[in-house]
C-alpha cells in the first residue's frame, strides 16, 4: 500500500535533522499545497520560478523534488476531508513544505486550516520578514525605512479558537461558570453573549522570545522590541512581556540588554545612568530588548519605522502587524511568510495574504508573496545562491516597472503583467 492515499513521492531524498541542525540532500522531497482561491495562480508561477533559479545557481546538482498534498477544497473535493491526516503525516516525515493560502468561512464552518496545520505541528513561529523593495508603490513617504522581522506566536492566544457561540449550551455553561464559581459580574450582556479564550502561557512565549533574540544575535539585528497590550490583559498580554525581558536576561546575560534593566537602573541610581548604560550596551553591540504597547506600536511604525527591527509578539497582534507593515513597503503582493518550529526543524512556508477569491482563476495577482515565502525557504535549506538569485530578479522586475495589476495601479508608467507573467519575466531576470 502506497504511504499516502494519492500515492508516494516519485523522486528524491528525504531532508532529515541532524544534531538540531536540516541535512539537506541534493534532491529534497519537499510537499507543497496549491491552496484556494488565487492559489493555483500564485503557485504554478512561484514552482516555476524556485526551480529556475535552484537550476540557475547549482547548474542541475540539486533539484527539489515536488510532491504535492491536499488540504482545503481540493482535499474535500477529492477525499472528502479538508485536512487529510495524511497531509500532516507527510510534512511530519519530509520537515519542509511550502503551501497556497486556504479559504476559512467567517462567523461558522470549518475552522482555519491555516491555523490547524501551525498547531497540529505544533509551528510556533510565524516569521514574517518586512522589507522595502526598491520602486514599490507605497502609501507612505520612507517605506525604506521599513526593515523589520516579525516573531508572531504562532500556537496559542485567542486566535487558538477556543469559543462558543451566543445563546449555546457550551456558552450558557461557562457563563454560569464564570459567574457563580468565579465572581465574574463583568459580562455586560450575559443572554447574548458569545466566549472566547485567551491562552498565553510562560513556555509559548519564551520560546517564541527566545527565537526572536537568536535570530537578532544570528542576522546582526539591533533591537528585538515586544508589542503587547499587558496595560488591559495583564496576566496574558503582560505576562507575555514580563517572561519576555526574565527569559532574555536569564538566557541571553551580557548579550542582551532589557528596558527591564534600563527600570531597575533609573530607580537604584537616576535617570542619567541608566540612559548611559543603555548608550553603552548599544556601542558593544548588545541587543536591545524593549517593549512597546501594541496601539501606540501601530501608530509608531508610520511615523518611526527606523526604531523598529525584531519585533516579538503575540498571535492576534502579529496577524495585525503584519498586514498593516505589509501596506507600509507596497502592500501584501509581497509580503512572505513562514511558520517554523526551530526544535524540531518542522517549517512550513506560506505568504501573508489569503485567497483573495474574487481574483480566482484570473491569472492576475501578485505571486510575490509566495515566491518570496519560497525563497525564505531555500534560505531555511542553506541554498542561499538561488534564494539571493531570485531577490536580486525581483529588484531588478520592479525597477523595469513591470508588475501585476497591485502594484501597476499605484506607479506610473508601469506596464501590467498577469500573473504568470510575472512569473516569466522574474525567470528572464535570474
Ligand atoms: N494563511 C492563509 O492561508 C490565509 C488565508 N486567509 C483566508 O483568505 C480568505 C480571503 O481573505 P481576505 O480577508 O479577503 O484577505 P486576502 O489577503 O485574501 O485579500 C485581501 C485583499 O488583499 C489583496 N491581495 C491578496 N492577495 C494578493 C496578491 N497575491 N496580490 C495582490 N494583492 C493581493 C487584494 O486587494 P485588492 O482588493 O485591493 O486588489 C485582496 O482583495 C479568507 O477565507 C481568509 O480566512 C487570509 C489570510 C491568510
Ligand atoms: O487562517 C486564516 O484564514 C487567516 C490567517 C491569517 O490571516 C494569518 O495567519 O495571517
Ligand atoms: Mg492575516
Amino acid at each position: 500500500m502506497a504511504a499516502f492515499k494519492w500515492g508516494e513521492p516519485q523522486s528524491g531524498e528525504k531532508i532529515v535533522v541532524e544534531g538540531g541542525k536540516l541535512s539537506v540532500p541534493d534532491h529534497p522531497i519537499i510537499p507543497f499545497i496549491e491552496g484556494d482561491g488565487t492559489g493555483p495562480d500564485i503557485w504554478a508561477a512561484a514552482k516555476r520560478v524556485l526551480d529556475a533559479a535552484v537550476e540557475k545557481a547549482y547548474g542541475g546538482k540539486k533539484k527539489i523534488a515536488w510532491f504535492e498534498v491536499f488540504a482545503g477544497e481540493k482535499a474535500y473535493n477529492r477525499f472528502g476531508e479538508w485536512l487529510p491526516e495524511d497531509t500532516l503525516k507527510a510534512i511530519r516525515e519530509y520537515k519542509v513544505a511550502i503551501k497556497g493560502p486556504l479559504t476559512t468561512p467567517v462567523g461558522g464552518g470549518i475552522r482555519s486550516l491555516n491555523v490547524a496545520l501551525r498547531q497540529e505541528l505544533d509551528l510556533y513561529v510565524c516569521l514574517r520578514p518586512v522589507r522595502y523593495f526598491d520602486g514599490v508603490p507605497s502609501p507612505v513617504k520612507h517605506p525604506e525605512l521599513v526593515d523589520m522581522v516579525i516573531f508572531r506566536e504562532n500556537s496559542e492566544d485567542i486566535y487558538a479558537g477556543i469559543e462558543w457561540e451566543a445563546e449555546s449550551e457550551e456558552v450558557k455553561k461557562v457563563i454560569r461558570f464564570l459567574q457563580e464559581e468565579m465572581g465574574v459580574k463583568k459580562i455586560r450582556f450575559p443572554e447574548t453573549s458569545g466566549i472566547g479564550i485567551k491562552p498565553v502561557s510562560r513556555e509559548g512565549t519564551e520560546r517564541l522570545v527566545r527565537s526572536a533574540i537568536q535570530y537578532a544575535l544570528d542576522h546582526g539585528r539591533k533591537s528585538v522590541t515586544l508589542v503587547h497590550k499587558g496595560n488591559i490583559m495583564k496576566f496574558t498580554e503582560g505576562a507575555f512581556k514580563n517572561w519576555g525581558y526574565a527569559l532574555a536576561e536569564r538566557e541571553f546575560g551580557d548579550k542582551v540588554f532589557t528596558w527591564a534593566q534600563y527600570d531597575r537602573i533609573a530607580e537604584e541610581k537616576g535617570k542619567e545612568a541608566a540612559n548611559r548604560a543603555q548608550a553603552e550596551a548599544e556601542e558593544a553591540g548588545k541587543i536591545i530588548v524593549k517593549d512597546v504597547i501594541a496601539d501606540a506600536f501601530l501608530q509608531q511604525i508610520l511615523t518611526r519605522p527606523a526604531e523598529y527591527d525584531v519585533i516579538a509578539t503575540l498571535n492576534l497582534n502579529g496577524d495585525y502587524i503584519s498586514d498593516a507593515l505589509a501596506a507600509q513597503v507596497g502592500g501584501i503582493g509581497i509580503a512572505p511568510g513562514a511558520n517554523i518550529n526551530y526544535d524540531t526543524g518542522h517549517a512550513v512556508f506560506e505568504a501573508t495574504h489569503g485567497t483573495a477569491p474574487k481574483y480566482a482563476g484570473l491569472d492576475k495577482v501578485n505571486p510575490g508573496s509566495v515566491i518570496l515565502s519560497g525563497v525564505l525557504m531555500l534560505e531555511h535549506l542553506g541554498w542561499q545562491e538561488a534564494a539571493d538569485l531570485i531577490y536580486a530578479s525581483m529588484s531588478k522586475t520592479i525597477s523595469q516597472k513591470t508588475v501585476t495589476y497591485d502594484f501597476a495601479r499605484l506607479m506610473e508608467g508601469a506596464t501590467e503583467v498577469k500573473c504568470s507573467e510575472f512569473g516569466n519575466k522574474l525567470i528572464e531576470n535570474l
